[in-house]
């Protein structure tokens, strides 16, 4: 965001204060901030397209699936084709890749389209400097770094410098990166953070861009792509380990109830702003919380916020172990590494075996959960405060 933007949208919300009867709406905010943000444009997705067919180098069917995908969802909107049959392998595996982008507005396909591409170009220019094993680096993710290695699969968010808060294109890719590792030849896969933060939950600029349906529309979509989100943790198949190399809020909290382990470094913290914030649990909190930890500790949490260190989220059970943090990532990477050499199918077995008992009642919630939150994104306690972040009054 732009210091323009930031002060245009600082001062919505001091005419807001100075004037309270003036309905400010995300309409009006949208406005002032998506004018200014970055969009690839009609000529620009052209050029993407004929750079596609320069490449010299095959980028693998990973990655032409997710062209093809953004492609048309660029293109044609939402998947709404029917689904082709089992058998039909190929234009299952691309009807897939485009279902799975779920309401993504086509200006952000198109700009992720032209982004992609350009990764590809600059990585096909550099790849005679290819780090050794690097071939085991998927390719195609704007903000993640997904590697498997040993026999496990790691998916790392890489937005340090805006603490990993997940962007609608993150919450898309994080989506993707989970579906491949479900399929992959992994027997573990872990989700941790780059930089100082593990994530700082779901960015706030994410409500600026309101699509043409308005408010509404907005909420809807948000509401549907935050139900596949976490139906895609709630359906992992294998042993699924969160890494909590720093600080965690919001949405990273909350799906933490839904790993089967959860290593924490001694420097992480665990918020839940959703008062402050105007909103509501998500990720099945509402339900795993109270499970975890008892129903006060979770209200305290979810209702009021309570921040827990990760001494605190370990005691009340959200956390497995906490390790100081000079030897958090040395001891925690040796012991993935054990565990991941246990036999595959047991360790997969074991967990559907846990999982399954509760799937139904994990879906149920989730949906919930995701219709209460579609009512609270168009609330003023949720705008006024997705205002006072953007205009930087409020810190938590
Ligand atoms: C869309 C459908 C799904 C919806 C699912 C709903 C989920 C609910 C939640 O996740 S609620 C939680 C939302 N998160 C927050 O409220 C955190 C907001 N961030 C902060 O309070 C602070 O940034 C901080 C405490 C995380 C870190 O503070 P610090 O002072 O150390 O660092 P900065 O504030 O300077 O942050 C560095 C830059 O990162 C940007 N940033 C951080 N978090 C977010 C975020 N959640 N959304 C957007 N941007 C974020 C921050 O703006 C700085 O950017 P700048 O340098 O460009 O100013």
């Amino acid at each position: 965001m732009t210091e323009f933007s930031r002060r245009l949208v600082r001062r919505c919300w001091l005419s807001a204060v100075q004037n309270p009867l003036q309905v400010i709406s995300f309409p009006a905010l949208q406005l002032h901030v998506s004018g200014t943000a970055m969009r690839a444009s009609q000529e620009d997705f052209e050029n993407a397209m004929n750079q596609v067919k320069l490449l010299k180098k095959d980028p693998g069917n990973e990655v032409k699936l997710k062209l093809y995908a953004l492609y048309k969802q660029a293109t044609e909107g939402p998947c709404s084709i029917p689904k082709p049959g089992v058998f039909d392998l190929t234009n299952k595996a691309k009807w897939d890749a485009w279902n799975v982008l779920g309401n993504l507005p086509k200006e952000t396909a198109r700009q992720n389209y032209v982004d992609l591409v350009s990764s590809l170009t600059s990585s096909s220019k550099s790849s005679s400097q290819a780090k050794p094993g690097a071939d085991r680096e998927r390719q195609g993710y704007e903000n993640l770094v997904v590697t498997s290695e040993d026999g496990i699969t790691k998916i790392m968010l890489n937005r340090p410098i805006k603490k990993n808060a997940i962007s609608t294109q993150m919450y898309h890719e994080i989506m993707l990166a989970l579906k491949t590792a479900s399929k992959d030849d992994s027997t573990i896969t872990v989700l941790t953070g780059n930089g100082d933060y593990y994530c700082s939950g779901n960015d706030l600029t994410n409500f600026t861009d309101i699509p043409a349906g308005g408010v509404e529309e907005k909420a809807k979509n948000s509401a549907l792509m935050l139900r596949d989100f976490v139906g895609c943790f709630i359906d992992f198949p294998k042993p699924l380990i969160a890494v909590v190399n720093g600080p965690a809020v919001g949405i990273g909290v909350t799906t933490l109830g839904l790993f089967d382990v959860v290593y924490a470094s001694d420097k992480a913290t665990f918020h839940t702003p959703f008062g402050h914030l105007g909103l509501s649990p998500e990720g099945c909190s509402s339900y795993t919380f109270p499970k975890i930890m008892g129903p006060a500790k979770a209200a305290e949490m979810l209702i009021f916020g309570k921040k827990l260190t990760a001494r605190e989220a370990c005691a009340q059970g959200l956390v497995t172990e906490v390790f100081p943090d000079s030897i958090f990532q040395k001891e925690v990477w040796t012991r993935l590494k054990a565990y991941s050499k246990l036999p595959p199918n047991a360790m997969r077995v074991s967990k559907q075996v846990i999982r399954n008992t509760e799937k139904e009642k994990l879906h149920a919630v989730n949906a919930e959960e995701c219709r209460v939150l579609r009512e609270r994104w168009m609330s003023d306690e949720c705008i006024n405060a997705a205002m006072n972040f953007l205009s930087r009054r409020a810190k938590l």
